[in-house]
């Protein structure tokens, strides 16, 4: 196995890899309520934000690069433009996508692309992110199924092999599931120590999203306004668990 990804990463001033961050995700329809919620958002404790692009109605709306730049001062952005297949709302096709990507790269401090696109255009994204100097978060969403420990184990090494940080999101439809995946999220993290993050999504992965850190997770999705994926935990309830039980 050959990954290339550092111990810790840093998403503009921001260290991924030693201790959990918050990551505030914004999905907004259009690009006057994504300003609205970075100008009123409760920082509490925000480290990061994810700026969800594929949640607009229009994700070329021009006005948009004007909305990303200084979108909160002092705190770092990673871009998404998440596909269908993995939880996202992007209709248009991958090429289309990884446009997309590759322009708003420069208004951004990390990028979120999924393991599984098309070769040539997640290296596009990966060489682009590598011009700007710019961390690549490598995602891989399964919305319907975990998958047994070896699998998991083998997704979280492959994403570890692509990009800097590693982010696994599987749907957990038992306890079962979320065991699975805080146990190999240990192994790995202890074995590689590299910056990972893994979720199990929906009702039953729901506590895994706050418990996962104990087990080597190094970032907390919550979102900023409206949910952003199954089974998140809004962010005041984030903030009070990880101030007063964690
Ligand atoms: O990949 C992730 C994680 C996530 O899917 C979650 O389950 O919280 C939310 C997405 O916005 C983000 O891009």
């Amino acid at each position: 196995m050959r990954v290339s990804a550092k111990d810790l990463v840093d998403v503009g001033g921001v260290d991924v890899g030693d201790s959990p961050r918050v990551v505030a995700s914004v999905g907004e329809r259009d690009v006057g309520k994504l300003v609205d919620v970075g100008e009123n958002l409760d920082l509490g404790r925000v480290d990061l934000l994810e700026l969800r692009v594929d949640l607009l109605d229009d994700p070329f709306d021009p006005e948009l690069r004007r909305g990303l730049s200084n979108f909160v001062p002092g705190v770092p952005v990673i871009l998404t433009v998440r596909r269908e297949s993995e939880g996202g709302d992007f209709r248009g096709s991958e090429n289309k996508r990884v446009d997309l990507l590759c322009k708003l790269i420069d208004f951004v401090d990390a990028v979120d692309i999924e393991y599984r696109t098309q070769g040539d255009l997640r290296d596009r994204v990966l060489q682009r992110a590598q011009e700007e100097g710019l961390p690549v978060i490598v995602s891989l969403h399964k919305m319907d199924r975990a998958g047994k420990k070896d699998e998991l184990r083998n997704d979280l090494e492959s994403l570890l092999e692509t990009g800097d940080i590693a982010k696994l999101a599987v749907k957990a439809n038992s306890l079962k599931d979320c065991l699975n995946l805080l146990d190999v999220t240990q192994e790995v993290k202890k074995e590689l120590k590299k910056p990972i993050c893994s979720i199990a999504m929906g009702d039953i992965g729901r506590f895994t999203r706050v418990v996962a850190p104990l087990f080597g997770s190094d970032l907390i999705y919550a979102p900023a306004r409206n949910e952003t994926a199954p089974g998140q935990i809004p962010l005041e309830k984030i903030n009070y668990i990880l101030k007063n039980l964690l």
